[in-house]
């Protein structure tokens, strides 16, 4: 089998987050989901939630659903780095997305979820893509949609094809060669830490000429909307911006909005990946501000790099999960 869904933009303006139309139960609820590499639980939200907690997002209702049966006494709470967080119970039920179907999937029904999701409102929830071994429900740990498609996949992986402000795709068990030119360029991940984690050979502030040749470990992530690099990378960065500020009152480095952006270049292997300019000019601070909060900032905070959406919708991913899992990279 394979299977391939649209990955559509939650806002016009800039691309904080994409979601992917799914449906669960039976009959079928639709709901838009983040299709998230960086976590391991499927939670959306619920008619189990207090209904101010629910701000136009769509809801699973189980009590609807034929299929759906309670996982008794189990239970799911998750905290991002960014401080949000979300908790419920647990059911299973069908799952379906891009024409494939996943019957008995663990569907982790929110109770609760913090501010920040509450006014994400085209978001109905999350489903992670990252390694079954994060997934937070208890007493048991419940598998992600991917690993329980798997053996039905032609191929064991899913591509990520993100688009700047425009829809892209996710693949299921198969590479579309369309997508992509060139070839693909594999790096390994340490699949431990339950991320897709992989080291970048090195990035040049511009295009690749002064290419630096410094490892980086960082976490491919198609649910954190921005790059979190190294301060070193930052600052050789953000010193060639006129009027650039690492601002404590906006969290970041910001710069004058019409200020002349260079791009940047990361490496995979002997590959290089450039982010054009306008991935990183990435939004006024506030609306309508002309000064606007950069896409590439700083990992120092976050103990862990992370190459969020603005670097993966540079290139074609590809999430090889066969033994040893692999990522790879191409231009499109
Ligand atoms: O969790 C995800 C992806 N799902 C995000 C879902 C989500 C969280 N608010 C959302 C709001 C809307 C839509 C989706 C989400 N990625 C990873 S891997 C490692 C870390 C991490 C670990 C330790 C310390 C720090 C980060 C994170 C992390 O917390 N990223 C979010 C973030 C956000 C802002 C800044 C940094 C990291």
């Amino acid at each position: 089998a394979t299977g391939s869904a649209p990955a559509v933009p939650i806002d016009e303006r800039f691309d904080i987050a994409y979601v992917t139309p799914v449906t669960i139960g039976t009959p079928p609820q639709t709901l838009m989901l983040d299709f998230d590499t960086g976590s391991s639980d499927l939670w959306v939200f619920s008619s189990h939630m207090p209904p101010f907690q629910v701000r136009g997002q769509e809801i699973y209702t189980p009590d609807e659903s034929s299929t759906a049966r309670l996982l008794e006494g189990h239970t799911w709470s998750i905290m991002y780095g960014d401080g949000s967080a979300s908790r419920g119970n647990v059911y299973v039920d069908t799952f379906a997305v891009g024409g494939l179907t996943v019957l008995n999937q663990a569907v982790q029904t929110a109770q609760q979820v913090s501010a920040s999701f509450t006014s994400a409102t085209n978001i109905d929830g999350l489903v992670g893509l990252g390694f079954s071994t994060l997934n937070t429900v208890r007493p048991e740990s419940q598998l992600t949609f991917f690993d329980n498609a798997k053996a039905s996949l032609d191929n064991p992986v899913f591509t990520a094809d993100l688009k700047y402000m425009a829809a892209g795709t996710y693949d299921f068990g198969f590479i579309d060669r369309a997508k992509y030119t060139g070839e693909i360029t594999y790096v390994p991940i340490d699949p431990d830490p339950g991320y897709w984690i992989f080291t970048s050979s090195g990035y040049a502030v511009g295009a690749s000429s002064n290419f630096s040749a410094t490892p980086i470990i960082g976490i491919a992530d198609t649910g954190t909307s921005l790059v979190y690099l190294p301060t070193a990378v930052l600052t050789a960065y953000y010193r060639q911006v006129q009027g650039a500020t690492n601002s404590r009152s906006y969290g970041g480095y910001v710069f004058p909005c019409d200020s002349a952006l260079p791009s940047f270049t990361f490496g995979v292997g002997e590959e290089r990946f450039t982010i054009p300019a306008s991935y990183i000019r990435y939004a006024p601070v506030t609306e309508g501000s002309a000064t606007c909060f950069g896409g590439l900032q700083s990992s120092s905070e976050l103990g862990i790099n992370i190459w969020g959406d603005v670097a993966l919708k540079a290139a074609f991913v590809v999430f090889d999960s066969r033994s040893p899992p692999r990522i790879g990279w191409a231009k499109k």
